[in-house]
This record gives C-alpha cells, sequence and structure tokens, in this order.
C-alpha cells in the first residue's frame, strides 16, 4: 500500500501538470468562440451533430477529427454536452451548458470579448514578464511592448477597440446584479458621472433603468472620440486627475484597480470636490480581495490582481482593509459594501 508521503507527492504531481496543461483548457475555450462553436449549436435550436458544427464554421473544408478532438475536451470540462441520441449507437450530439450559453456572441449577457481580449497576444505577452517585474520593479506591460498600456491604447486604435468592447461586455451583468441587489443605490440620485466610462455604455444603461438620471461620460479625449451619442448622456473628454464635473454622485467601474493609492488618492479627492458634501456619494464598482473567498468565483480575483501588475503601473486588487485605509485617506467620511452576484462589489463612500 502506497503511504500517506508518496500519495500527496503524487497528487502534487497531478496538480503541477494541470497547471502546465490548464493554459491549453483556455487556448481550446478561445478556438471554440473564434469558430463560433456556441453560435452555431445555438442556431439550430438543440444539440446537434460534429458535421452540423463543421457546416456552420467559417471554412470550405474543416478539419472533422480536429474539431472532435477539441469537443472532447470542451465536453470534459463541462463547456458543452455530449450524448448519443438514439442512446443505443446513434450519432453523437453536442449541446450547451450553462457556460457555453456566456460564449454566445448577440446574447444579451456575453463574455465573448472579455474571451478575445483576455487570450489576445498583446494581453498575454505582459504575463511572461512577472518575474522581471519582482526582480526590477516596472509593468509587464512596457517590457513586452515598449510603451505604457495607456500610450499603447492611444496610438493603437485595434487595442483600443479590443478592450473596450472586453469592458463593455461587462456592462450588463454589473447593471443585472445592481437592478438585483443595489436598485435603491441610485433612485435619489439626480446627476451621476461615470468617470473612465469608456465609451458610455455604462452610464448609458443606467439612464435607461433610471430616466431621471442626468447622465455624463467623463473619459479620455481619445475614448469619447469614439463612443456612440447615447440619450440622456453627455460625453466629456477629460482628465479625471484634473477635474471631474459636478454631479450628485460618481460612478466609477474598474478603475480604481487601475491605478496605485497615490494615483487613486488624486482622482478620489477629485470626486469629493464634485458631489455634495451632504448627501453625495461616490459609487465603485470594483473586487474586495478576500484572502480565503468561498465565494463563486473562487481566485479569479487574485489572477485579476496579478493582470493589474503586469498592465498597469501602481494598479492592484484591494481588500477591504486596504480600501478603508485608501477612502480614509483621501477625507471620505465612510463607506459601506454591498455584494453584488458578479465578480466586483459596491463600495458606497461618503464625503462626511
Ligand atoms: C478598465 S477601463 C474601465 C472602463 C469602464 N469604466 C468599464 O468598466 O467598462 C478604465 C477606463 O479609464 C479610462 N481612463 C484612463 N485614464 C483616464 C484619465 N486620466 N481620465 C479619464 N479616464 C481615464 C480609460 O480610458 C478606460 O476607459
Ligand atoms: C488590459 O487591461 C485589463 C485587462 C483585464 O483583464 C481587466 C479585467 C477586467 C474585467 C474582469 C472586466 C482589466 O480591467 C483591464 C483594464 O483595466 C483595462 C484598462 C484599459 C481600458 C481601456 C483602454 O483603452 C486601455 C486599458
Amino acid at each position: 500500500m502506497e503511504s500517506k508521503e508518496s500519495m500527496a507527492l503524487l497528487q502534487g504531481q497531478a496538480e503541477i501538470w494541470q497547471h502546465l496543461y490548464g493554459v491549453v483548457d483556455s487556448m481550446a475555450l478561445k478556438c471554440a468562440v473564434e469558430l463560433r462553436i456556441a453560435d452555431i449549436i445555438h442556431s439550430h435550436g438543440g444539440p446537434i451533430t460534429l458535421r452540423q458544427i463543421a457546416l456552420g464554421i467559417d471554412s470550405p473544408s474543416p478539419h472533422i477529427p480536429y474539431l472532435a478532438r477539441i469537443m472532447r475536451l470542451l465536453v470534459r470540462k463541462n463547456i458543452f454536452t455530449e450524448h448519443r441520441h438514439p442512446p443505443d449507437g446513434g450519432e453523437t450530439l453536442y449541446g450547451l451548458t450553462q457556460t457555453s450559453r456566456w460564449l454566445l456572441r448577440d446574447a444579451e449577457l456575453s463574455l465573448v470579448p472579455m474571451v478575445l481580449m483576455r487570450y489576445h497576444p498583446w494581453q498575454l505577452a505582459p504575463l511572461h514578464y512577472l518575474s522581471h517585474c519582482v526582480k526590477e520593479g516596472g509593468t509587464g506591460f512596457k517590457k513586452a511592448h515598449g510603451c505604457e498600456i495607456w500610450d499603447f491604447a492611444s496610438k493603437n486604435p485595434e487595442y483600443n477597440n479590443i478592450v473596450n468592447d472586453a469592458m463593455a461586455c461587462t456592462t450588463k451583468i454589473v447593471m443585472a446584479a445592481i437592478l438585483d441587489e443595489y436598485k435603491d443605490g441610485l433612485g435619489c440620485v439626480g446627476s451621476l458621472v461615470d468617470v473612465g466610462g469608456g465609451t458610455g455604455g455604462m452610464i448609458a444603461e443606467i439612464v435607461n433603468a433610471y430616466p431621471h438620471i442626468k447622465g455624463i461620460n467623463l473619459d479620455l479625449p481619445h475614448v469619447v472620440a469614439i463612443a456612440p451619442e447615447r440619450p440622456g448622456v453627455s460625453h466629456v473628454g477629460g482628465d479625471m486627475f484634473d477635474v471631474i464635473p459636478n454631479a450628485d454622485a460618481i460612478f466609477m467601474k474598474w478603475v480604481l484597480h487601475n491605478w496605485s493609492d497615490e494615483h487613486c488618492m488624486k482622482i478620489l479627492k477629485n470626486c469629493r470636490n464634485a458631489i455634495p458634501k451632504k448627501g453625495g456619494k461616490v459609487i465603485i464598482v470594483d473586487v474586495v480581495l478576500e484572502k480565503e473567498s468561498t465565494d463563486l468565483f473562487g481566485e479569479t480575483p487574485m489572477a485579476l490582481d496579478l493582470c493589474m501588475m503586469a498592465y498597469t503601473a501602481g494598479g492592484k486588487e484591494r481588500t477591504e482593509l486596504e480600501w478603508k485605509k485608501l477612502l480614509e485617506e483621501a477625507g471620505f467620511g465612510g463607506y459601506k459594501i454591498f455584494k453584488i452576484p458578479t465578480l466586483t462589489s459596491i463600495i458606497e463612500a461618503y464625503p462626511d
């Protein structure tokens, strides 16, 4: 019989193998999105054969044995289902799961743009430099691409679009969660600035759900330059480190995690100056990091933290204690955390 120690060692070995080949799982997922496999199955209205999937692929001669091997792994990873119809010896049919429903391009709630960003070589390259970051400091982004992320984005419209689309696809997910768990939080707000709001999708969703709100979208000039007109929203091209337009409340989603504490302090002070001292608030949508998190999203927030380390100079995910310290040092009198059913929480900060 194996000793306890050698069993544990074997278990350890198996875990390293899983890490080694986990990257291949990710590439198979990327492959499924590029081939639009979820959309092909969905457009048939139910499970279909490999041949039917192949017919939907944008190629005159898709390689079916390769496709079968990709599907085998993705079934194992619970991204698609597989069953025989009829059960005794019929053809294998592949169907969608609750996981692949997030891989539908035109669905109201879709993570396709996030998949395309996450696995893009431009996004993967900085992660190869984590050990260099530890040894020398600096960002993996600059080591990989020769300049920081904001310069790269401002000079590279294709990159800008990939990242903006990825950010935008989280908008509807967060909006659904807000309507579920933070409905009253926006009820008595008359005007709202979305700071670093990208092309304005989030503030447009908010104004759509709360038509009494006057929405303002603040982002860098090159970002608002490509923002579409949105009813109830005015776009402002500017710099959040300079000045933030006045409003009853400020909204910031996935913004403070891009910046160091010193930079956040400056942004938060500008937020405080833009809202009423009594009744004003800053609504931050960001991760609240928990070391021993048992929630559904597991260790994803910690992985995101390493992405911020690789992509941004000083950006990071923060624990509740770090948020508290940051808000206090920026002069806020109090805060409250609302758990919403997403990767992020809402941190409401009050100026007095
Ligand atoms: C991670 S994205 C989040 C976008 C959006 N809030 C969302 O969640 O989809 C960060 C945003 O901050 C914007 N940003 C960066 N520096 C800025 C600055 N100095 N002033 C205003 N916006 C800025 C970027 O252009 C980008 O749209
Ligand atoms: C590369 O930047 C990012 C990568 C990410 O994976 C995330 C995580 C996002 C979610 C899970 C929704 C990021 O938040 C970022 C950024 O913060 C991106 C910043 C950015 C936005 C717009 C630009 O033109 C350039 C960079």
